[in-house]
Formats: structure tokens, sequence, C-alpha cells
């Protein structure tokens, strides 16, 4: 089967930074592939490669086996709808309600007659699956850290994205609340066979969630391998991550 998403020799360049120099990577359907890198090392422009917010200077991507460079805009939008994020910030909107920020998303993809009839039910079912449903009337401000995010998770959920980007999803965490996170980035792979890249640092995170790890060093794919495997490296690059 294609890789559900491909990243093929590309470079990307802002003035004389060469972030990313001949990176290439492939992820499989319902896999959890981890994008490791330090901090500056292209990790978020990769992102943005790969949903065509920036273009690449040289090289191809393709999503569901689909040059997206060659995309006219209202198949890139629908691509982006298959496509949820889950971002560093949360993006709450604090005005609204958990029910409203879930609701939002549907307003976009779905129509009136398909919210009056199924919106209720797919907020309760995605408050569900982060085990939040006894939230569904309260504000953003009188939840957790961690509750913002699983509600974040929730409404990224909603609209069933067959790939979801997720940013950083346990930094500023307590270690518990990241292993909470860290549980239902799992879950989710299972129930909804998910293709997943996820953007970490944490080691206890992408130990328990990497099917397998990408490091992001030099603008390439300097490793891909699994955890285990990295973790017992003796490649003093590589030993960085785990030192
Ligand atoms: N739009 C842009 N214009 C100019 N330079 C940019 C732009 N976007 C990113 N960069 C540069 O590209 C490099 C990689 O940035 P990126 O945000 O991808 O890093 P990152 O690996 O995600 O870092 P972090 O872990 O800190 O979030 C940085 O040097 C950054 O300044």
């Amino acid at each position: 089967m294609a890789p559900v998403v491909q990243v093929k020799n590309v470079y990307k360049s802002f003035g004389q930074n060469h972030v990313l120099r001949n990176f290439s990577m492939s992820v499989h359907s319902g896999e959890n592939l981890v994008v490791l890198g330090k901090s500056g090392s292209g990790k978020s422009v990769l992102i943005k490669c790969i949903i065509n917010l920036i273009s690449a200077d040289k090289g191809h991507i393709k999503v569901f086996d689909k040059v997206i460079h060659n995309m006219e805009q209202d198949e890139l939008d629908k691509l982006r709808a298959r496509i949820g994020f889950l971002f560093q910030s949360n993006a709450l909107y604090d005005s609204m309600t958990v029910r409203e920020n879930l609701e939002f998303p549907l307003r976009a993809h779905w129509s009136k007659a398909q919210r009056r009839k199924g919106a209720d039910q797919a907020v309760m079912e995605a408050l569900d699956d982060v085990g939040l449903a006894h939230t569904v009337d309260m504000m953003p401000e009188e939840l957790s850290g961690g509750m913002r995010k699983r509600i974040a998770l929730a409404r990224t959920l909603i609209l069933r994205p067959t790939i979801i980007l997720y940013d950083e999803p346990t930094t500023g965490l307590d270690p518990a609340t990241a292993r909470e996170i860290s549980q239902l980035i799992i879950k989710v792979q299972k129930k909804y066979n998910a293709t997943s890249i996820i953007i970490s640092h944490d080691m206890n995170c992408i130990n328990m969630t990497a099917n397998r790890v990408i490091m992001l060093i030099d603008g390439r794919c300097y490793a891909n391998d699994s955890y285990s495997n990295l973790r017992m490296s003796r490649d003093p690059k590589i030993r960085e991550f785990f030192d």
C-alpha cells in the first residue's frame, strides 16, 4: 500500500537559512510516526510543507498518493479537511463553551441540516473519547491545562481526520497528565486507525506512542528507527537526545 504521506528529497530555505536539505520520509497507514529534532531544526516547517502552508523549494510531497503542489485550492481544502491538527497552544476559543468550541469545525464542514441532526451526538462522542463528557457546558478557563489539551484533541477528532498532526502534545504538562495524553494518542490510533505525525521532545511520550521515530538533524532524516533501537545507539548525535 502507498504511504499516506511521502516526502521525497525536499529542500526549504529562508534566505541563507537552509532548513530542510534533501529531507525524505514516509508515513504509513495507521502508524504513529514521531519526528524528533532540536529546537529550530525545522519540524514545524516540515509539517507546514506537508499541508502546503509553505511550499518546498525542491523535491516532492505526496499525501494520499497525490502531489500536493499541483493541487487546485478546492482540492487542497478537501485534503486539509481530512487532516486534524493538535496545536501546542490548543487554540481553544476562550469566549466559547466546550460545546461551542467542538461545534466550531462542524460549521465549516457540515451543512445546517447535518448539524441539526448530528452535532449533539458528534460533540458528546468526541468528548467521551477524551473522557470529558461532563465538561460540555464549561468554559475553557474553568479547565486545567491537561483538560484543555484533551478538549482540543476532541475538537480535532470531531471531523474524523484520517491524518492527525500533533505538535508537542505533552509540552508544559506534568508527567502524570502528559502520560494521559500519550495514552489518548494511542487510543485514537487504535479506535480510528488514524495515521499520525507527532512532533515531540518528550522521551516518555515518544516511548509510549511511537511506532517509528525520524530524527531531523542538519535538515535531513538522520535516523529512522524504533525508539528502542535509537535508545541503544552509540551515535553521538543520537545520544544527545537521550543523555
Ligand atoms: N516563515 C518563516 N520565515 C523565515 N524563517 C522561518 C520561517 N519559518 C521558520 N523559519 C526558520 O526555520 C527554522 C526552523 O523553524 P521551525 O519552527 O520549523 O523549528 P522547530 O524544529 O519546529 O523548532 P521548535 O522545536 O522550537 O518549535 C528556524 O530557524 C526558523 O527561524
